[in-house]
């Protein structure tokens, strides 16, 4: 699957920090049966590859992405874990390198028109606004529009259930990436029917045509 395959698949793409290896299947499951198929496991804990490996074997259903994507390493660790996609929160051009060599497709992170620049430059046309709204949010992405209308966005990073149906009502917005759907507490607590309902909530959120 290339990664706009990938980001078409689900309105929503969930941001996922797992502190304990016990969540990573059940938490899975529950955004999977919510209708939230494409899952991004950050790279900020020990229990991240391990989880991406678990989810893998139990959640046929999902598709497992590695997020954090920042150092050259990085990419090969998370391909031998079973990782399906990549995103990172930015790209330089050791990433690019590691990132060609990748057995899974990436969604580089860029901010400002440079960057993207230098993405389309390393073969890239689908990006990560990151972080989206504190780079300018809607307005940011309808001025990228205009010099770049082939370019598709999957913007995250400070993206809320109340503001989630403005950035997927633009043209060059594919999909959002989100932690609202699977917060600390709630994965904490296990409530794997609260996580569940948060994803069946966002992936209601239907794409404009
Ligand atoms: O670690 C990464 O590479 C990331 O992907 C950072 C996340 O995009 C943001 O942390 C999104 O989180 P929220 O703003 O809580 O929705």
């Amino acid at each position: 699957m290339n990664i706009r395959s990938i980001l078409a698949l689900a309105p929503v793409i969930p941001v996922l920090t797992i502190e304990h290896i016990d969540h990573a299947v059940p938490l899975a499951r529950a955004l999977c049966a919510g209708g939230l198929r494409v899952l991004e496991v950050t790279l900020r804990t020990p229990a991240a590859l391990p989880a991406i490996e678990a989810m893998r074997k139990a959640v046929p259903d999902a598709v497992v992405g590695v997020g954090t994507l920042a150092r050259p390493g990085d990419f090969v660790t998370a391909g031998s874990a079973g990782a399906q996609f990549g995103v990172s929160p930015g790209l330089t051009a050791e990433m690019a390198a590691a990132a060609r060599a990748a057995s899974f497709p990436m969604l580089p992170g860029i901010m400002t028109p440079t960057e993207l620049l230098a993405g389309l430059g390393w073969g890239y046309d689908t990006f990560k606004l990151f972080p989206a709204q504190q780079a300018g949010g809607i307005g940011m992405l309808k001025a990228l529009g205009a010099p770049f209308p082939e370019v598709v966005f999957c913007p995250t990073g400070g993206i809320t259930r109340a503001t989630a149906p403005d950035f997927l009502a633009l043209p060059n917005v594919a999909c959002v990436g989100g932690s609202w759907v699977a917060p600390t507490d709630k994965i904490r607590a296990g409530d794997w029917a609260a996580i569940e309902q948060l994803a069946k909530d966002a992936a209601g959120l239907a794409k404009a045509k």
